[in-house]
């Protein structure tokens, strides 16, 4: 049986945008569980970094949607194993099934059946509170389209999602933290503009900027450079490969650029709806 679909690719879109909401908004029930969170051994409230083993472990993934009373086998059996510090890439044709993949892993959508855990969570035993505890405290996520909040600048968009991962910090540090990610990512001298401000490459590296600053255990890129420029896509694939290399951050990123592919640990390609392993580079 498949689910019935949220009208549309647009109902991703509004996912989405909760998943970024969530970080800024939380309602009542979320904010219990936060606090809950702070005296409760679950493990989506532990700090993150104590998880061992993989990353990410997949086991015989099937989504399906109900399409006009038929079922859509979009994730066929897929199955895959991410290590801490690994670069992986997914690639494949329009339509195949990537970003849904994507989506599963964030948790912003649930697999029909199959198995999917992520830093020690089993995303399909959590609560949709846990699920946005769990994306909090374990993820970054780095959307094709920016998601950035228009009225905020970009320090205070990079800014708030340190404040909620990381709530004990004072708000000096979290500026000053928020302040060098800009920076890193070669915008600190654009801190204070909001994003309507900012040309569509700047807004990515402050999406980027915002993906990053907590120190996820794993970064989700959907198309990462395919509003940039040569220039500036080189740039956010060198600090994504260094947020995996310098912490240990595992990185799955979506790509159609075979540059980008290239550089990855390993190449999965995804085909109506199946994952294949498809590189792997020798160590
Ligand atoms: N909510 C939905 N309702 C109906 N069909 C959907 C829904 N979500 C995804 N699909 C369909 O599932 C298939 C896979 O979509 P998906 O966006 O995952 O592909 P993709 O490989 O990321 O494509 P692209 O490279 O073009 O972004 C597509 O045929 C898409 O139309």
């Amino acid at each position: 049986m498949g689910r019935k679909p949220d009208n549309s690719l647009g109902a991703r879109g509004n996912r989405v945008n909760e998943a970024v909401d969530e970080n800024s908004t939380l309602t009542p029930n979320q904010q219990r569980s936060d606090a809950k969170a702070e005296h409760d051994p679950d493990p989506v409230s532990r700090p993150q970094g104590q998880s061992t083993g993989p990353i990410i472990d997949v086991a015989g993934v099937n989504y399906t949607l109900d399409v006009a009373s038929r079922p859509l086998h979009i994730l066929r059996d897929v199955s895959m194993r991410v290590e801490p510090a690994e670069v992986v890439a997914i690639v494949g044709p329009s339509g195949s099934g990537k970003t849904s993949f994507l989506m599963l892993l964030a948790g912003l959508e649930r697999a029909t059946s199959g198995k999917i855990v992520v830093n020690g969570h089993e995303l399909g035993k959590l609560t949709e509170d846990g699920l946005s505890l769990f994306r909090r405290h374990s993820l970054g996520i780095v959307f094709q389209s920016f998601h950035l909040i228009p009225s905020l600048s970009a320090l205070d968009n990079v800014s708030l999602a340190l404040g909620i991962a990381e709530p004990k910090l004072s708000l000096k540090e979290t500026r000053e933290a928020a302040e060098s990610a800009l920076a890193a990512v070669g915008l600190g001298n654009r801190i204070h503009h909001r994003p309507g401000a900012l040309s569509g490459g700047e807004q990515q590296r402050v999406g980027l900027a915002r993906a990053m600053i907590a120190n996820p255990r794993l970064l989700l890129a959907d198309e990462p450079t395919g509003n940039l420029d040569q220039k500036t896509g080189s740039m956010v694939i060198d600090i994504m490969f260094d947020l995996a290399r310098k912490k240990h951050t595992a990185v799955v990123l979506i790509t159609h650029d075979p540059n980008l592919a290239a550089q990855a640990d390993r190449v999965f390609t995804m085909t109506q709806g199946e994952l294949v392993e498809t590189t792997r580079k020798d160590k």
